[in-house]
């Protein structure tokens, strides 16, 4: 494999998680964009919100974009990286780009149970199940738009892999 791999989708449709296991299975690299960029800045996602503001992070977030692409990467994204135009466009025309999709259920419960609230400061303010049926209905046809390819991420992690994987190999067979 050569070309990067661009996993999107929502706040816990498990992006982080199944990417390692992507990049495990594939022989790849793998890199977070969130974690690159809390490592570079020495800051969570909370704080640089504080100060900075949202438009702050995701200009911080295009930055590290363009950072860890590389060939043979898997990375993984932020949730929020398809609201810019430039990155849909980018990751389009740099790599292969998987969306993650998964219910409203699936990704409240995971987020319920796990919130990282580092990683994760509230986008609305309101309780975690409003806010994740609120921001997919707003941002799935964005998550549709910049996939090349849209896997089921509410199976356990191998499966997801494993579909991922298929959906590749048809790819290059094709
Ligand atoms: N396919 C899955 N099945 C069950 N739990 C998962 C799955 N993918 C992720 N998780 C769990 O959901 C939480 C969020 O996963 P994460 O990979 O951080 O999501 P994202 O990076 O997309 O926000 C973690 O606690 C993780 O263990
Ligand atoms: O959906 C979003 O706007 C965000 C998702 C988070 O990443 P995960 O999708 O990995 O949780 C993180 O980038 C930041 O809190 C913003
Ligand atoms: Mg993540």
């Amino acid at each position: 494999m050569t070309l990067p791999i661009f996993l999107i989708g929502a706040r816990g449709c498990g992006k982080t998680t199944v990417g390692q296991a992507l990049a495990q299975a594939q022989g790849c690299q793998f890199v977070d964009t969130d974690s690159w960029l809390q490592d570079t800045a020495q800051q969570t996602i909370a704080d640089i919100v504080e100060k900075e503001g949202w438009d702050g992070f995701r200009a911080r977030e295009t930055a590290a974009l363009e950072a860890v692409t590389a060939p043979s990467q898997v990375v993984a994204t932020g949730g929020g990286i398809i609201l810019s135009d430039y990155n849909r466009r980018f990751m389009r025309e740099n790599g292969t780009v998987v969306y993650l999709c998964a219910p409203v259920n699936v990704l409240a419960g995971r987020l319920e149970a796990f919130p990282e609230e580092g990683q994760r400061p509230t986008l609305t303010g309101k309780p975690i199940s409003e806010e994740v049926s609120e921001v997919l209905a707003s941002r799935d046809a964005l998550y549709r738009e910049a996939a090349h390819y849209v896997v089921n991420a509410a199976q356990p992690p191998a499966q997801v892999v494993a579909e991922i994987k298929a959906a590749l190999q048809l790819a290059c067979a094709s």
